[in-house]
């Protein structure tokens, strides 16, 4: 059997295929393309649904051709139904004559049929590079494809492999003859037989080794092995690592990486998402599957929901102040908090990172606790690394639309405006509510435009989002700013009438209060 080609060349029917596409403009771009031929887990922590997650996580487009169907879940195999070859073959057809597939993946592969039907469709449609996971039994025991399909996979499919994923049981039944593998020594000693049936470069896995502290894989590419070690993860979170590894080296192999360098990113990428997902609980069975986005922990209901009302009382630390008055961050927000503040900010402009971001972690702990949103003044690497509720940028800060692209679509993001233009930009790039200022001379900020009332109205007026006001707002003025009656005006921001004050709760209970009347006059 001839080989496809490989990860070497790009064979000239793929670049007439692209060629031909009449719908391509010189400003649509060609994304990273991967099919998984593999078969579906109905509890989703391996199979054709792991392989979408992992190519989705790593960037690139996962189309998925469906050769058999498992109801599965965390305590194993069920059932099985297979799909009959010719509807497999329909799927390849529709797939590969339409997509630009770089690499396809292919895993469970349940009868020799199927695997004919596959290296048929190859033929016809080459692509960069095929990754074989000889998936065969689960790792609950259930057999996925038997030693019917042994024969066709020795020679004909490993022969046309740019590389093969066996885990030490899957090597040990390729190479027949009662071979066992539980050491390093007899893994690369299997590489090496593997290679001599013909892949260009072999991975042996060796998840499953017995009495290995460490989570040991080698790869041979025919002169030299590789080992990769990491330690291995103490968690029943398994399920679904091999579909998850053997993807993700397609996923890379697509975005243009060689072999060792896409292997080596697999193999990271596991380690990552099973140290992330060790304690999560998905199912009550022994094999339970892992988080590849590394989301689900962070997952919490109040992110998603920003209320303008929030904006009431917006308090905005300041660290020269509390420096002055020899208090925490953590303790000037506590205060504020208690004292009735309906959302933080943390404006630390002289902070080092380091210091900044403990900080920060514990104000987030102290506004989740609360119920009080918490964003970061400018920072958006510290936002993201403690997890806040959102960011506020100036006019000089970064966009909000590339903000917005950082922090994803749950976040809060706020701008500060001064005229009406900004206010317009600041809808169309995705704010989620404006601070418009200075309303009133300050001196927390240097060469601050003040705007005054007229010009918090202006922005008001031209404002599709809500509005806070700022600068120069304290207890003797407040009324006067909420009295311009903009129904968008939600609320005001202080700096020094909290911050630079002797006791800052009695400060943010004054301020509230003061706040409360003047709504209640004008209803
Ligand atoms: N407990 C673990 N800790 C760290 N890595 C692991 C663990 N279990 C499996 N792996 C890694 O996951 C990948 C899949 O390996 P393996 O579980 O042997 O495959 P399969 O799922 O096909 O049986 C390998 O890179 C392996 O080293
Ligand atoms: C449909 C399908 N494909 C592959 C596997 C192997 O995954 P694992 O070895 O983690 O059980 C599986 N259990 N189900
Ligand atoms: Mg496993």
């Amino acid at each position: 059997m001839q080989s496809l080609g490989g990860i070497r060349s790009w064979p000239a029917t793929y670049r007439a295929t692209t060629a031909s596409m009449t719908t391509t403009t010189e400003s649509m771009r060609k994304v990273a393309q991967v099919v998984t031929v593999a078969g579906s887990d109905s509890g989703a922590g391996a199979g054709i649904q792991a392989d979408i997650k992992v190519c989705s996580a790593r960037g690139v487009y996962c189309a998925s051709v469906i050769t058999a169907v498992t109801a599965q879940n965390t305590h194993g195999v069920q059932s099985v139904h297979l799909l009959p070859p010719e509807f497999v073959s329909e799927q390849l057809k529709s797939v590969l004559s339409d997509l630009q597939i770089d690499v396809v993946k292919t895993g469970m592969l349940p009868s020799p049929e199927i695997v004919d039907v596959l290296l048929q469709s190859l033929s016809e449609y080459p692509v960069r590079a095929l990754v074989v996971d000889p998936v065969m039994v689960s790792t609950s025991g259930h057999v996925l494809a038997g030693s019917s399909i042994l024969s066709i996979f020795r020679e004909r499919l490993l022969p046309v492999a740019d590389i093969i994923t066996p885990n030490v049981k899957e090597a040990a039944a390729l190479l027949g003859g009662g071979v066992r593998i539980q050491t390093v020594a007899q893994m690369r000693s299997a590489a090496k037989s593997l290679h001599d049936m013909g892949p260009r470069f072999v991975l042996v896995k060796g998840g499953d080794l017995p009495d290995s502290s460490d989570s040991v894989d080698v790869y041979f590419d025919g002169k030299e092995f590789h080992e990769l070690h990491s330690p291995r993860i103490t968690t029943r979170n398994t399920h679904g690592t091999g579909c998850t590894l053997a993807s993700c080296i397609a996923a890379e192999l697509a975005k243009g990486s060689n072999m060792l360098s896409a292997v080596k990113v697999a193999k990271r990428f596991v380690d990552s998402a099973l140290n992330y997902s060790k304690d999560i609980v998905i199912g009550s069975g022994m094999q339970g599957p892992f988080d590849h986005f590394l989301r689900l922990k962070k997952k919490d209901l109040r992110q998603s929901t920003f209320n303008p009302d929030d904006l009431f009382l917006y308090a905005v630390t300041d660290s020269r102040m509390n420096k002055k008055w020899n208090r925490s961050i953590v303790d000037a927000v506590k205060a504020a908090i208690e004292g009735g503040a309906t959302i933080i900010q943390l404006r630390e402009k002289e902070a080092e990172t380091r210091e900044f971001l403990e900080e920060a972690k514990s104000c987030v702990e102290i506004c989740r606790s609360n119920g009080v949103c918490l964003l970061i003044n400018d920072r958006v690497d510290i936002a993201l690394a403690c997890d806040a509720d959102g960011v506020h940028v100036g006019q000089s800060d970064m966009p909000v639309d590339l903000v917005r692209s950082l922090l994803g679509p749950d976040k809060i993001i706020g701008v500060s405006c001064k005229t009406e233009e900004q206010a317009h930009q600041a809808w169309k790039d995705g704010a989620d509510y404006i601070g418009s200022g200075g309303v009133f001379p300050t001196n927390t900020k240097a060469n601050n435009r003040t705007i005054g009332l007229d010009g918090l109205k202006e922005v008001c007026k031209a404002s599709k989002l809500p509005v806070v006001a700022i600068g120069g707002i304290g207890i003797s003025n407040a009324e006067s700013v909420m009295r311009i009656d903009e129904p968008n005006l939600k609320g005001v921001a202080v700096v020094s009438a909290l911050f630079d004050q002797q006791c800052v709760l009695t400060q943010a209970k004054k301020l509230h209060k003061t706040l409360r009347e003047s709504k209640r006059e004008q209803q």
